[in-house]
């Protein structure tokens, strides 16, 4: 059965980063997001020094919107990535983090005015040009901050189908993201690009999916990109210098995935960028990547507490967790598979098949289907395993749960990065009831 990043201790329970998962319950309480700081930044080191030593000129951008907090910006800087943020939020956590606004790149298909003019102040590296209003709101906003000059990549859907859900493959041309190039979009925005004067286009960015397994779609989109830019060159004259490839590299979450090595999915993009610069006669541009997924998926462990046990006889054993699709909402979303394992009794051998069940108020709020156990029983503590991406990132206060804490782990220490939320906090925001939120709170 795949663990994830934990092992078992002397007393039979699960350890991740060298603490008894039984214990991190105990002082945390669950729902509780944990996550193994070293496996983070062992894959940090992974993705940039496979890159560096294939491809000099080129830089790791991890995706923030697979997990963000303001120990995670740091634990990015520290390890010489640069950052990717689709939101004014997450622009706005990598300032406070202080993260060099020249490493961060700046995403996402509608960017309000506001975000954009807030990227352009604090000097943001680069912004990811998703389509032609951005352009207009750059025009304006950089004619208005005189002085201010910005870097962009314009987003491109190569036309290239990635296989993986439907809901995470973003290359095809029918996308809402990015210029099309087959319909004359991508040039017809570089020709905008080209005519702002403060705006400094520096080449084309694609991003064909998530989780993906394979090393064709890579090959596929660096020819495509290479390709577009050599015509690029041809018609305008223009020398493109960088071309971001996206995230996308896949992760396991049960024994069944097949994740390709690191140095792999790397080799495939790095060579292809080369074989392809050469046919097309290229000067070879710099490479950039952004993985999310890849750098805190499997890095991360969910503990739940076991609650109600439902059994129908002949048909199905419901096991209920104190938390659910609020906390992760990847198998309702995309009918995502997960492994699991009672950390409390992790020697012991599988005795049943149940099915683990979210708290929320839906039928579909089910975490894992049919899944191999031992005999499980209210209290026991359940680690659902590569739950670092898209699980906090994506975490929602729906039936009004608070949000689960976050620590970090390594070397034997835990430290809190997130807290739990409070029932105080559910209310904060809710204008008419200021005095009753404290109430409330103070008497529960
Ligand atoms: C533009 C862009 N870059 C990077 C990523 C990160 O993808 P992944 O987590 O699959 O590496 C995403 C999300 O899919 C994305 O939309
Ligand atoms: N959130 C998705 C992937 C989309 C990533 C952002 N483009 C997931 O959990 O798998």
């Amino acid at each position: 059965m795949y663990h994830g990043p934990c092992k078992i201790n002397e007393l039979g329970h699960l350890e991740i980063g060298g603490c008894d998962a039984v214990e991190l319950a105990k002082e945390f309480g669950t729902p509780l997001y944990v996550m193994d700081e070293e496996c983070i930044r062992e894959n940090c080191r992974l993705y940039k020094e496979n890159l560096n030593s294939l491809y000099k000129n080129s830089d790791v951008i991890y995706a923030g919107k697979a997990f963000l907090t303001v120990e995670m910006c740091k634990l990015i800087e520290e390890e010489g990535l640069s950052l990717d943020v689709v939101s004014g939020g997450e622009l706005y956590m990598a300032l406070q983090a202080d993260f060099p606004a020249k490493r961060i790149y700046f995403h996402g298909n509608n960017k309000s005015y506001d975000e954009l003019e807030m990227a352009v102040r604090h000097g943001v590296g680069h912004i990811i040009v998703d389509n032609f209003y951005e352009l207009e709101l750059l025009r304006d906003i950089t004619s208005k901050l005189s002085g201010r000059k910005v870097k962009i990549l314009l987003r491109l859907t190569p036309g290239i189908e990635a296989h993986t859900h439907d809901y995470i493959k973003t290359g095809q041309i029918d996308s809402k993201f990015g210029f099309g190039l087959e319909n004359g979009h991508a040039f017809m925005a570089i020709e905008n690009a080209l005519s702002i004067k403060n705006v400094k286009l520096m080449g084309f960015h694609c991003h064909i999916g998530s989780q993906i397994f394979e090393k064709e779609p890579f090959r596929e989109a660096a020819d495509i990109m290479v390709h577009f830019a050599k015509m690029v060159e041809e018609k305008y004259g223009f020398k493109t210098q960088e071309i971001d490839f996206g995230g996308g590299f896949g992760v396991r979450y049960t024994e069944e995935d097949k994740p390709l090595e690191v140095r792999d999915y790397l080799e495939t993009l790095v060579e292809s960028v080369i074989e392809s610069c050469e046919k097309y006669n290229l000067s070879a541009p710099k490479i950039l990547i952004e993985p999310g997924r890849a750098i805190v998926g499997e890095a991360g462990v969910t503990l739940y507490t076991i609650g109600a046990i439902k059994n129908i006889p002949g048909i199905r054993k419901y096991v209920s967790v104190d938390g659910g699709m609020s906390d992760n909402i990847r198998p309702a979303l995309y009918n995502a598979k997960y492994s699991a394992a009672i950390a409390n009794k992790a020697k012991w051998p599988a005795e049943e098949t149940v099915s683990i069940a979210g708290k929320c108020c839906e039928s579909g709020d089910m975490l894992i289907w049919d899944i191999d156990l031992p005999k499980i029983a209210p209290g026991d503590i359940l680690a659902v395993f590569t739950t670092g991406a898209y699980h906090y990132s994506m975490a929602s206060n729906y039936n009004m749960l608070p949000r689960p804490a976050v620590i970090f782990v390594r070397n034997k220490t835990a430290r809190l990065v997130v807290r739990r939320q409070t029932y105080e906090d559910l209310l904060s925001y809710d204008i008419s009831l200021p005095s009753a939120a404290k109430a409330f709170s103070a008497s529960v």
